[in-house]
């Protein structure tokens, strides 16, 4: 099986969702009390949604905890009416514990359309006896007002760096490797408060054994493309100098090496929606300007001359 920290260390009890206190407190006097109201969890991805709805279950619930959870994605492509016949059938056999009631967790739920969301609203109604819903989104303002008004909204915030870092540092010390402050921070800092993101890049970074920042920005650049894809469009739109910032950044902050750059554009550039030609004559200069650092030219000036190229490829075709 492979090993996904992401699902190892996903936090099992409300104490170990970190970075989130205040919804943390309302959720346990919930606990104590042994009742639920209706919920919206809103807020980016990978900030711990998921990760409350099932430990709350688990704090509610004990081992059985499964049987009286229900996770839907409302992006279901087949549709609101099997989302609803799927909660039907869950909330149509009596709920097993004590509490009476069982937890029907729906995320993305800002994805589904005002009739969609109505027609969910009357659900809810219908089995308010026997279940409490989670709605999960990224934006609670997209969630219908009726729906709103019966639920308690939470709002999850971009992780911090102390708690990320806290927390990265606790999975290293447990898969036994060491990584420094810098690594740390370079975690941080592409990972825009999303804590998957954090995970997933400091597992990829340790199975390569070069765990440093360059080394972080390089792997993150596979995982998130748009920087590249940023670098090639600014070029070819002719925004020379911000596409030279955007090239500093990368070589000085990330520590990004040219043929890095280079390879990461090539990688970005695949997909892209630009003009056949176009794409064509910039594939060519990645090759040129790839073999000319390999020759020995220096990183700043063959990078500069690359995006001063592709801004050539842009402005010759109307
Ligand atoms: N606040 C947190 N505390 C501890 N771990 C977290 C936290 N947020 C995220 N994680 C880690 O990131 C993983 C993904 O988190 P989770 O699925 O809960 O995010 P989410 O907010 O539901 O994201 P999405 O909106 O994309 O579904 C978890 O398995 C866990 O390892």
């Amino acid at each position: 099986m492979i090993n996904i920290w992401t699902e190892k260390y996903r936090p099992k009890r409300l104490d170990d969702v970190i970075g989130e206190d205040e919804n943390i407190n309302t959720l346990k006097s919930f606990v104590k009390n042994g009742d639920l109201p209706h919920l919206i969890f809103a807020g980016p991805a990978g900030t711990g949604k998921t990760s409350t709805a099932i430990a709350l279950t688990i704090e509610l619930f004990g081992d059985d905890w499964k049987e009286n959870f229900l996770e839907l994605n409302a992006s279901d492509e087949r549709g609101i009416d099997i989302i609803r016949n799927n909660i039907k059938d869950f909330a149509k056999i009596r709920p097993s514990n004590k509490l009476g009631f069982k937890i029907i967790f729906l995320d993305e739920a800002d994805q589904l359309t005002n009739e969609a969301q109505a027609a969910l609203r009357r659900t809810m109604e219908m089995f308010y006896s026997t279940t409490r819903f989670i709605f999960s989104c990224n934006y609670s303002s997209k969630i219908i007002p009726p729906i709103q008004s019966r639920c308690v909204v939470l709002r999850f915030r971009p992780l911090d760096k102390e708690a990320m870092e806290r927390k990265l540092r606790e999975i290293a010390k447990n898969e036994k490797f060491d990584i420094d402050d810098d690594s740390l921070d370079a975690i941080y800092e592409i990972s825009d408060g999303d804590m998957r993101k954090a995970i997933n890049v400091m597992q990829a970074i340790q199975s390569t054994g070069e765990i440093k920042p360059s080394k972080i920005y390089e792997i993150s650049g596979e995982i998130n493309k748009n920087e590249y894809k940023n670098l090639i469009s600014l070029s070819l739109n002719g925004a020379f100098s911000d596409a030279k910032s955007l090239l500093d950044k990368m070589l000085v902050d990330y520590g990004l090496s040219g043929i890095d750059i280079i390879r990461g554009m090539h990688s970005a550039i695949r997909n892209e929606r630009i003009a056949n030609r176009q794409k064509l004559e910039i594939l060519i200069a990645l090759a040129e300007f790839e073999f000319r650092i390999s020759q020995g030219g220096s990183d700043n000036v063959q990078m500069d001359a690359l995006l001063a190229r592709i801004s050539y490829i842009g402005s010759e075709i109307t």
